[in-house]
């Protein structure tokens, strides 16, 4: 989805924090950047100077470093309106603790942790806060990301809209039960890297029939972004495109029927199942 196609995308001015802009925070900016956010309204943390400057270069926006300003996050999370909360599961509550005196009682606080809860998250800020939980996805830093997410006791609809808007610039959204959350994690959220796992295997497949590695790297690489566009219509089944692919008693028939044999869809739902699972043991060690 574009901005232009956005009818909620609200003010391109609303300050926006990203506390913990690595890999995910990183993406969610990118994507909302490039739907049309002024940089200037941008601010963002990291813990250590490393990735600090290439940051800056590339986006324009004002990035603070932990390891140089121990009140970096404070400094970026004071008179935003959005705080996205972007470090590993672990570091949330910290995080929420360092920043609960420097948010207005109106910023929306949105976490992209997995299996951190609203209520674990709301017991470290301020009564009240309004508090955000999504699971977003890495394509969002390409306009073509998938986001659940879930909004709090304290959410106005009008902070809720707002947030869907600022995700809608760069994917689709959707808003779900938080229950639903981990399930959402693992299928979206640790989804790119399950479809990367399949171009690696794809690619090693090639070198083994005989293909140069870098050739068959590049095939690989182009046939699931082709098929990952193709997918991207409106509308667009899965199950009628393979077909589409499979000439009876052909090549890919062959192919899938080995899939089948092999028990892939029973693979790859363990695989989901033990992601969400995972999830769940995260929550729980998180309480405890
Ligand atoms: N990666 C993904 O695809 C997805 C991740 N998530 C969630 O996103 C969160 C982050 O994961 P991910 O982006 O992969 O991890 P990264 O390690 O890439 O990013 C975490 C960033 O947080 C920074 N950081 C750590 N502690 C602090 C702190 N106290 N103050 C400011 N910055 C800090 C780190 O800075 P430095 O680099 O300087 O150490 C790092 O850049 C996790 O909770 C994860 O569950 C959700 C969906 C998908
Ligand atoms: O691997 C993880 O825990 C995070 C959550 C979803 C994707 N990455």
């Amino acid at each position: 989805m574009t901005s232009a196609s956005n009818p909620l995308m609200l003010s391109a001015d609303r300050q926006l924090a990203f506390l913990g802009a690595g890999s995910m925070n990183g993406a969610i900016l990118r994507g909302i950047l490039a739907a049309g956010h002024a940089p200037g309204a941008v601010t963002a943390t990291l813990r250590t100077n490393a990735k600090a400057a290439a940051l800056r270069d590339e986006t324009g926006i004002t990035v603070f470093v932990g390891e140089q300003e121990p009140d970096a996050n404070r400094r970026a999370a004071a008179g935003a309106d959005v705080v996205f909360l972007g470090v590993k599961p672990i570091g949330v509550q910290a995080l929420c603790r360092e920043i609960a005196g420097s948010l207005r009682p109106d910023t929306v606080v949105v976490s992209v942790a997995a299996a951190v809860t609203i209520e674990a998250i709301s017991a470290c800020l301020n009564p009240g806060q309004p508090v955000i939980r999504t699971m977003p996805n890495t394509p969002l830093m390409v306009g073509m990301g998938a986001v659940g997410l879930s909004a709090g006791d304290h959410v106005t609809d009008a902070a809720l809209a707002e947030v869907v808007a600022l995700f809608a610039g760069s994917g689709l959204v959707h808003v779900v039960p938080e229950a639903q959350l981990d399930a959402v994690s693992a299928v979206s959220g640790s989804g790119p890297a399950y479809v990367f796992y399949l171009v690696d295997a794809m690619a090693a497949a090639g070198v083994e029939l005989g293909l140069a590695p870098e050739l068959s790297m590049d095939l690989a690489r182009a046939t699931v972004a082709g098929a990952g566009k193709m997918l991207a219509a409106p509308g667009a089944d899965p199950v009628a495109m393979r077909r589409s692919v499979t000439s009876p008693n052909g090549t890919t028939e062959r192919a899938i029927a080995e899939f089948e044999a092999g028990g892939i869809p029973g693979i790859i739902a363990r695989g989901a199942r033990a992601a969400a699972d995972r999830a769940a043991q995260i929550s729980t060690e998180l309480a405890g």
